[in-house]
């Protein structure tokens, strides 16, 4: 008998801190756990703000169609084995790769800016950060392709300031966060770090011990 049956949990950070392989890894190790990407609710550009330096305002959540997300978690949390009531599942893994009729469902929520958001902030059971310095944030984000692309001076200019503008509300806010987890370790150590923490909460959780 469980004391908690659904379990919601988030994975945040930065950008590029390796919140997505993160999560999809975790979804492939725990029990009954599906994923929700924010990055999928982004609006389309023309429903972005343009600063006066012509930089697209995309690290804010105004940026994001966060209705649609919470309505996504909420049909989730309604009925965790399936979506009957959404026209489509395509903002949600399918189905979870590990079958445990024991354990409870497992919602991994990964996305950047999440924890000051307070519908969603009051959704979680546990609330991961994962970090990685200025320099590597960067290096990592100039392999990757946005669609538009990142202009020059664009993650200086607007990426990082958003960060850590964000940071600085959830320390004021007094969020609740589980230790911190360090990005710049190699993903398989990354991954056994985060998966030992995750269980041992969630069986602390569903057994109420
Ligand atoms: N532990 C790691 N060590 C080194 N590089 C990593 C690690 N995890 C992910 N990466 C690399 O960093 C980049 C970003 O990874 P990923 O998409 O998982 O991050 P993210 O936090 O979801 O990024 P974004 O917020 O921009 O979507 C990718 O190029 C990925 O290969
Ligand atoms: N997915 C998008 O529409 C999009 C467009 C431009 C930039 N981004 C970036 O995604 C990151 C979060 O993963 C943010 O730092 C955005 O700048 C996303």
């Amino acid at each position: 008998m469980l004391v908690k049956e659904k379990i919601v949990i988030g994975i945040s950070g930065v950008t590029n801190a390796g919140k997505t392989s993160l999560s999809l890894r975790l979804q492939k190790a725990l029990p009954n756990c599906k994923v929700i990407h924010q990055d999928d609710f982004f609006k389309p550009p023309e429903e972005v703000v343009v600063d006066s330096n012509g930089f697209y305002q995309y690290d804010v959540i105004t940026a994001l169609n966060m209705d649609a997300m919470m309505n996504v978690v909420n049909a989730w949390i309604k009925d965790p084995s399936g979506f009957k009531e959404l026209p489509s599942e395509s903002h949600i893994t399918s189905q979870p790769l590990q079958y445990d009729p024991d354990a409870p469902h497992i919602l991994l929520i990964e996305g950047f800016l999440m924890y000051t958001y307070r519908p969603l902030l009051n959704v979680f059971d546990l609330r991961y950060l994962l970090t990685v310095p200025f320099d590597e944030a960067k290096r990592r984000r100039s392999t990757r392709v946005y669609c538009p692309e990142d202009p020059p001076g664009y993650f200086e200019g607007h990426v990082w300031p958003m960060y850590l503008e964000h940071k600085e509300e959830i320390r004021s806010l007094g969020v609740d966060i589980e230790p911190y987890l360090d990005g710049t370790n190699p993903p398989d150590e990354l991954f056994r770090l985060a998966y030992d923490d995750i269980s041992a909460k969630v069986r602390r959780l569903s057994s109420g011990v």
